[in-house]
């Protein structure tokens, strides 16, 4: 399986340091949870690891290959998937045809050898099996735009999941989920554990408790603490920083 190791990643807009010398080693099938408050830097660390943002300094390595200066295309074909905050869905297709762009994008060319027809069911084959996998499958022929917003969350995931990661990053898949549907969606994330690397970017503490094997505190772009959730929830500096009373409710 395949490790993940962020090297000093810098990120200035301007004159703001927006990520500052931030560096993570993800061991082969760990879930990192990457918490912090607004503005920290979270969302722009992510897009540094995809390759949606060229970074001002640092590296990262995927199974120790240095992907730093491939596009997000190429670390795509690395492995490296993204998830996103942003709903990336076209919202005419259906869900099933989201997600079978999304392999057809991944295999390139390699299903043409079975001529058209052939193709476009392998291509639907293995779209489904992503959207089943997201928990989706039984909503596969309606249209991204009549999905409910829980929904959406999971056609993103299975979007994620179809392009076969070898580290899924994961940018607040919770957010705007609530009650069961975001019990279910945390489910779902745990029956992945150990099947690949994940970067788990949440505000949702309940969730990251549940399913992070270590957790890594962002403020003000930088790292002031990376722990197992116990060690994390207890560390004084991360209450006075972060978590502070609200989480005392979680835990
Ligand atoms: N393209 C940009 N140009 C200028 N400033 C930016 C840009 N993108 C982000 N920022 C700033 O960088 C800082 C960090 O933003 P970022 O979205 O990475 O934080 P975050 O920790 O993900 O926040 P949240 O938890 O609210 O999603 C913020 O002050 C934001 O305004």
């Amino acid at each position: 399986m395949t490790s993940l190791s962020v090297q000093n990643l810098s990120k200035n807009f301007g004159a703001l340091k927006v990520t500052d010398d931030v560096s993570l080693e993800v061991a082969s099938g760990e879930i990192h949870a990457v918490i912090g408050p607004n503005g920290a830097g979270k969302t722009t660390l992510i897009a540094q690891l995809s390759g949606q943002l060229r970074s001002d300094a640092g590296r990262v390595l995927v199974g120790g290959e240095d992907i730093s200066q491939l596009s997000m295309p190429d670390r795509v074909g690395r492995g490296l998937a993204r998830s996103f905050q942003i709903t990336c869905v076209l919202p005419g297709f259906t869900a099933l045809e989201n997600v079978a762009v999304a392999v057809q994008a991944r295999s390139g060319s390699s299903f043409r050898f079975f001529g058209r027809v052939a193709e476009e069911e392998a291509l639907n084959a293995a779209a489904l099996r992503a959207l089943e996998e997201a928990g989706l499958g039984d909503r596969a022929h309606v249209r991204a735009s009549s999905l409910s917003h829980g929904e959406h969350r999971r056609l993103e995931l299975a979007i994620a999941l179809a392009t076969e990661p070898k580290v899924l990053l994961l940018d607040e898949p919770l957010a705007g989920v609530g009650g069961e549907d975001a019990e279910a969606f945390i489910d779902r994330l745990k029956r992945f554990k150990g099947r690949f690397t994940m970067v788990l970017i949440e505000h949702d503490m309940e969730a990251v408790f549940a399913l992070a094997d270590r957790v890594s505190v962002l403020v003000y772009g930088r790292i002031i603490a990376t722990g197992t959730p116990e060690a994390i929830r207890s560390d004084p500096e991360v209450r006075a920083a972060y978590l502070g009373e609200e989480e005392e409710e979680v835990a």
